[in-house]
């Protein structure tokens, strides 16, 4: 079986100079170009988030998530997403054997559980640290496709992200999928596996990868916006989660341009033809949230095809 890359982030993170460093850069930044155009996806360690922040990111996860469902639908907002949400999933298709709470990094309207007081502070911080992880991660992968560091960011002036608190309950008498398979309409995601129970998974040529989670890891999971802005050279990761008899927790951050960004191939990455049309970020994400809220039909969620040339 294939194996999913771990990427040593010190190289990049840690101001060191030398021959021996510049070479092994060079092979990382290989490594990273293979993953992102089979995967779309590849694991890092020593990538500068505070372990201790996490394990307490982990532990307001779990006082939240095991406080009664009635006090937890008080955090529903029911009109983006965000907020509290107990099971999700297209209508029509299978619901996801999940429960999540979802904040825009802004912070701006989402309740807080009062319940919970280290959620906000500890939340507000570790969503610090993935901003300056992505700024970061947008100038590697630039370099890792032979181009100058700011050829990524230069796409969009400002960001919108979000991200994600998820809990999947320990599943005794079932093995199937939890989460269905699915692309982020991001620019990439950052997934920490908090509690390191596996279960997410990754497509390539028709067989699913378990992404093992390896200590202080992070996944790095492009999504169908670095697969449109570098015409179909990087993919947007495949995945879902897969059940376990353990409950499991993951904290997701999603990397995601301002909605008024217009996405298009970059020319540097066209030789031929553009194989998307440009669109609006915004316009993006909006037709994927009515699509799957309407779930008129569940095998054609929209996906970043609808974009395709024709
Ligand atoms: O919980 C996970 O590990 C993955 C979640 C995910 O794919 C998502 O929120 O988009
Ligand atoms: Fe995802």
């Amino acid at each position: 079986m294939a194996a999913i890359p771990v990427v040593d982030f010190a190289l990049f993170v840690e101001d060191k100079a030398g021959p021996d460093i510049a070479r092994k850069r060079l092979e990382s930044l290989a490594t990273i170009n293979k993953a992102c155009r089979e995967f779309g996806l590849f694991q890092v360690i020593n990538h500068g988030l505070d372990s201790l922040l996490l394990s307490k990111v982990l532990q307001n996860a779990h006082s939240f998530f095991e406080l009664p469902l009635e006090y937890k639908c008080k955090f529903s907002t029911a009109n983006n997403g965000m907020g509290f949400v107990h099971r999700s999933g297209a209508k029509g298709g299978p619901p996801d054997r999940k429960e999540h709470f979802m904040f825009a990094a802004e912070g701006k309207s989402t309740l807080w559980p009062d319940l919970v007081p280290s959620f906000r502070p500890d939340a507000v911080e570790v969503s610090k640290q993935m901003q300056k992880l992505c700024d970061n991660m947008m100038a590697i992968l630039s370099q890792s496709l032979g181009s100058p560091d700011k050829t990524l960011r230069n796409c969009f002036d400002k960001n919108e992200d979000y991200y994600n608190f998820l809990h999947y309950p320990g599943c005794s008498d079932y093995q199937g999928q939890v989460l269905a398979p699915h692309q982020d309409g991001t620019i990439f995601t950052i997934v920490s596996q908090l509690n390191r129970v596996p279960g997410y998974q990754v497509l390539k040529d028709g067989t699913w990868h378990l992404v093992v989670p390896v200590e202080n890891s992070l996944i790095i999971n492009l999504g169908d916006i670095i697969q449109v802005w570098t015409n179909g050279l990087y993919k947007a990761a495949v995945h879902c989660v897969v059940a376990n008899k353990k409950q499991r927790f993951s904290f997701v951050y999603h990397h995601v341009a301002e909605g008024k960004t217009r996405i298009a191939p970059l020319p540097e990455f066209v030789s031929d033809q553009p194989k998307y049309k440009s669109f609006l970020q915004e316009e993006y994400l909006k037709l994927r949230f009515e699509n799957k809220r309407l779930g008129n039909n569940f095998e054609k969620n929209i996906t970043i095809d609808y974009y395709l040339v024709d």
